[in-house]
């Protein structure tokens, strides 16, 4: 083995804490993830952008485990877990909060954080409710039934439900989809506040002010493949990007 073989042996991804390699997801004759590389760094917060259809709920939920890839290989923290089921990605680290609502909508907020927490901590899960609680500013609601919460209360519950196991890598889909303009910047507040807890962030997202007000970094997706990938500025002054995703007269 050379030196530079040890080394890549010793530390292949680096920094990474997610890395794909030709990462493809075929439905029928339908690529819906077309050979996708990326790489995301640790304390990233990496927003994944393009047009409807364009794979992007389909890519995390390759990551996360909740499809099977076509072809390719996803590895987290340098191991590959492509052979990996949604339950162990989560043990090793990884969590995700998908667009479909996953909240129990006839138990309480209590109920439905404690039943996130009861699978890994076995002591002291109140307090730990109590501090998910007030850090979502959902304390005053901590006995509503899931399904009576406002849309952006709601939203907020499964974030903190899926970070309540204190993830090194969290996926959300599309977190701000329906909020108003006050519960969007709470939201980003929130994945400010989850980054600074060295939480490493991969976000889906359509409204581009969410994304300028979250993105340390750009991925767009465009037909199943990588199209670019820079600053929220690199992205948005790319010609290409603005003609296929953000627009004519887009400011
Ligand atoms: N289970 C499935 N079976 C067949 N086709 C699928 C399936 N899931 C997704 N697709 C197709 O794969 C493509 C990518 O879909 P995907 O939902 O990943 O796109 P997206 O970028 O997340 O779109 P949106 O922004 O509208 O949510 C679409 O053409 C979609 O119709």
């Amino acid at each position: 083995m050379t030196a530079s073989e040890a080394a890549a042996d010793a530390e292949p991804d680096g920094e990474a804490v997610l890395r794909t390699d030709g990462l493809t997801k075929r439905f029928g004759g339908l690529v819906a993830v077309d050979e996708v590389d990326l790489r995301i760094d640790q304390g990233d917060i990496r927003c994944l952008i393009g047009p409807n259809g364009a794979g992007k709920s389909t890519l995390l939920k390759l990551l996360m485990g909740r499809l099977d890839p076509s072809e390719g290989t996803v590895f987290y923290r340098g191991e590959d877990v492509t052979d990996l089921s949604q339950h162990d990605r989560v043990r090793q680290g990884m969590s995700m909060k998908f667009q479909v609502p996953a909240v129990y909508g006839d138990l309480s907020v209590r109920q439905n954080l404690h039943i996130s927490l009861q699978q890994r901590i076995e002591n002291d899960i109140d307090a730990r409710i109590d501090e998910r609680l007030e850090s979502f500013g959902l304390f005053e609601e901590a006995d509503t039934r899931a399904d009576d919460l406002a849309h952006g209360q709601q939203q907020w519950l499964e974030i903190a439900m899926a970070s309540a196991l204190d993830p090194d890598l969290l996926l959300l889909d599309e977190p701000a989809a329906g909020m108003s303009t006050r519960e969007t910047e709470r939201t980003a507040e929130l994945v400010h506040q989850l980054n600074d807890q060295g939480i490493t962030l991969l976000v889906i997202e359509h409204d581009i002010d969410f994304v300028r007000s979250i993105a340390q970094s750009v991925t767009v997706l465009h037909q199943g493949e990588v199209f670019a990938e820079g600053t929220i500025e690199e992205i948005e002054e790319n010609p290409d990007v603005r003609r296929i995703y953000l627009g004519e007269g887009y400011e």
